[in-house]
């Protein structure tokens, strides 16, 4: 990771008509990290990403991508930045390759279109028209296209609505993959909790247009430090030391504690929470 971060957003605003749809958002994110923006319908996370990416202009705030202002950086900016948009370029009459190789041409040094196909699992794939993929199928032809200009900066909004569970994993370790062997800069929007838990460095969470938590997945909202809730067959206790809980148990039962399960908030939990779920 080098110093300069690759984002910089500080005091992010953007309406649309009555709309507030970004109140206020101040986000890093370091060179190399993983982050995911975490966060319920309507509350401004495509508009947040889109503004990041010199999609959309934005109302207020400062924002540095890969050291530039979105809305002025110009071609060779925009060449270490890939990005996987929520509903994909309109390609239905190109084959999957054909796709690829357009959008290889706009980037310097592409990766061989080929290997962008496989990268995503799309090989076989490759000579199909886009119109006939299914929608999983389509949503890994749209990742094969934000990463093969291999850019440095990658933005991903709902990078995995549609895929089975199969195509998830392997998503997951492609991503994995760009970080660790390529160094390359994440910033995803999902709304699966056990995504942002495999993938993100660190989560923020997004009510409201405001950012009301962030930190690691293991440690959001105070997750670390939360108490432990210890259930058995005849009972149910919230503690600080679960071990010297279930040591006094195992003695009043005189060895196995019927039905012990051991407990600490899951990260959907304290998302629910943060984000004011009554249920
Ligand atoms: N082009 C637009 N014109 C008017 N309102 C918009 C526009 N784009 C977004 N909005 C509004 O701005 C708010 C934030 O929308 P945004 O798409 O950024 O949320 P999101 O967090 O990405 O939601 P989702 O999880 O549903 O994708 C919403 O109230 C939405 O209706």
């Amino acid at each position: 990771m080098t110093d300069t971060p690759a984002v910089r957003v500080r005091g992010l605003r953007k309406t649309y008509g009555d709309t507030l749809a970004v109140d206020g958002v101040d986000l890093d994110v370091a060179a190399g990290e993983v982050v995911a923006l975490l966060g319920p319908n309507g509350a401004g996370k495509t508009s947040t990403i889109e503004i990041l990416e010199g999609h959309r202009d934005r109302d207020a705030g400062e924002v540095r991508v890969l050291g530039h202002d979105p809305a002025r950086a110009g071609l060779d900016w925009r060449t270490g930045i890939g990005i996987v948009t929520q509903d994909g370029a309109d390609l239905t009459e190109l084959t999957v390759r054909e796709a690829v190789r357009h959008f290889a041409r706009y980037y310097p040094e592409p990766r061989d279109p080929d290997d962008a196909i496989e990268l995503v699992g799309l090989t076989g794939k490759a000579d199909a028209r886009v119109r006939t993929l299914s929608g999983g199928q389509r949503r890994r032809l749209d990742v094969a296209i934000g990463v093969v200009g291999r850019p440095r900066l990658l933005f991903l909004d709902e990078p995995t609505t549609g895929f089975d569970p199969q195509a998830r994993r392997q998503f997951w370790a492609l991503i994995r993959r760009l970080a660790a062997d390529e160094g390359c800069t994440i910033l995803l929007s999902t709304h699966y909790l056990e995504e942002a838990e495999a993938l993100a460095d660190r989560v923020a969470v997004i009510v409201d247009g405001r950012i009301v938590a962030a930190g690691t997945p293991a440690t959001l909202g105070g997750r670390a430090t939360a108490r432990t809730l210890v259930r058995w067959a005849d009972g149910r206790q919230e503690t600080d030391d679960p071990a010297a809980l279930v040591a006094s148990l195992t003695r009043r039962y005189g060895g196995v504690v019927p039905g012990l399960t051991i407990s600490r908030p899951s990260l959907e939990d304290v998302y629910l929470d943060l984000i004011g779920d009554p249920s």
